[in-house]
């Protein structure tokens, strides 16, 4: 019987997936079962290095439950021979929502609003009071348009905003149609979002692609949500730009030292803060750990994974 390691707690119907595959271990103690591991379940805080992999010599994937894989040492795991995979599609409407929640909080100022109330600070109806920014007729502007990016841009029009988007490749013509968005050179990008939304992986290339000098390129005034990985962005950079209101806020739900939140982002009212929920709900979490399941399935039973990580 195969050995299936997993680092968190699976939801019963992918445990139950599993078990006629295998014994499956985990989470308490997962290191210590990986030296006869076939399998590997893991997940974003999970490091996968040559380290790991060398006590773990007869794995044959790692069955990545989220996303992104930048703590995946994948050239490592090619070398073994190891397949990885990853969860993408089944939590594409989650991640979007919860980068439109973003946007809606923060042009509206519903943390600081909310926080306000609570701190007693309302005092009735004020035409004055709590004033945000309107959605309608301003710029989305997108970097990485693939399948998260392109469900925020479909949740755009019916808000009235325009969407424009830079990637690494432009999209078809019938999907800039469908979604409704305008690819422009990266400048523009920068020059001309109201509000910018990061929904590219980290790689060397996108690393700090937001340092000081792109935040300064950005329109003042304009606001900027981050969904897709801490590290796109200088954040002490970031926290400048607030400060001395080049830009109007931010919404972020990944850090660069995630989960360490910079000190200065949680001093300054104008930015809406959560807590890596992306894909944090029931029905999302699921799926996910049903792929991951069913990946871990598919290469133990000599088959291609359904998700290979490219
Ligand atoms: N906050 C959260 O809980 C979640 C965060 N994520 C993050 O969102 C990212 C995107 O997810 P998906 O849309 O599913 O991935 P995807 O692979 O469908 O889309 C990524 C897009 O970025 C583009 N891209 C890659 N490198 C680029 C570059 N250097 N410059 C410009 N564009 C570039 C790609 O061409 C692609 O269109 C993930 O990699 C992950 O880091 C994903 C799920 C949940
Ligand atoms: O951040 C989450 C992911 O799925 O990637």
């Amino acid at each position: 019987m195969a050995r299936i390691v997993c680092t968190f707690a699976l939801p019963a119907e992918a445990a139950d997936l599993l078990r006629p595959l295998g014994e499956v271990a985990g989470p308490d103690g997962w290191r210590g079962e990986l030296a006869d591991a076939e399998a590997l379940v893991c997940v974003l805080t999970d490091r996968v290095d040559a380290e790991l992999l060398a006590v773990a010599p007869n794995l044959r994937i790692v069955a990545n439950a989220v996303a992104g894989y930048e703590h995946v040492d994948r050239e490592a795991c090619r070398a073994r021979g190891v397949v990885v995979t990853n969860t993408p599609d089944v939590l594409t409407d989650a991640t979007a929502d919860v980068a439109f929640a973003l946007i809606l909080g923060t042009l509206r100022g519903v943390s600081s609003a909310e926080r306000s109330l609570r701190g007693g600070g309302f005092g009735g109806w004020r035409f004055d009071g709590y004033l945000g920014a309107d959605l309608a007729g301003r710029t989305l502007g997108i970097y990485g348009m693939g399948r998260i990016g392109q469900a925020v841009a479909r949740r755009a029009a019916p808000f009235g905003m325009r969407v424009i988007y830079h990637s690494r490749s432009r999209l078809d013509p019938s999907a800039e149609a469908e979604t409704g968005a305008r690819w422009v050179a990266w400048d523009e990008l920068l020059s001309s979002s109201d509000v910018l939304s990061l929904h590219a992986p980290l790689t060397p290339d996108t690393r700090h692609v937001l340092d000081r000098n792109a935040l300064r390129r950005m329109r003042r005034g304009a606001f900027l949500i981050n969904t897709a990985r801490g590290p796109l962005v200088d954040e002490a950079a970031l926290v400048d730009a607030l400060r001395d209101g080049h830009l109007a806020g931010a919404g972020l739900d990944v850090y660069e030292r995630d989960p360490v939140v910079h000190p200065g982002l949680l001093e300054l009212p104008n930015v809406m803060l959560l807590p890596h929920i992306g894909s944090a709900t029931t029905e999302t979490r699921h799926r996910m750990a049903m792929l991951a399941a069913r990946n871990v399935e598919a290469v133990l039973s000599g088959q291609p994974p359904l998700t290979p990580v490219s």
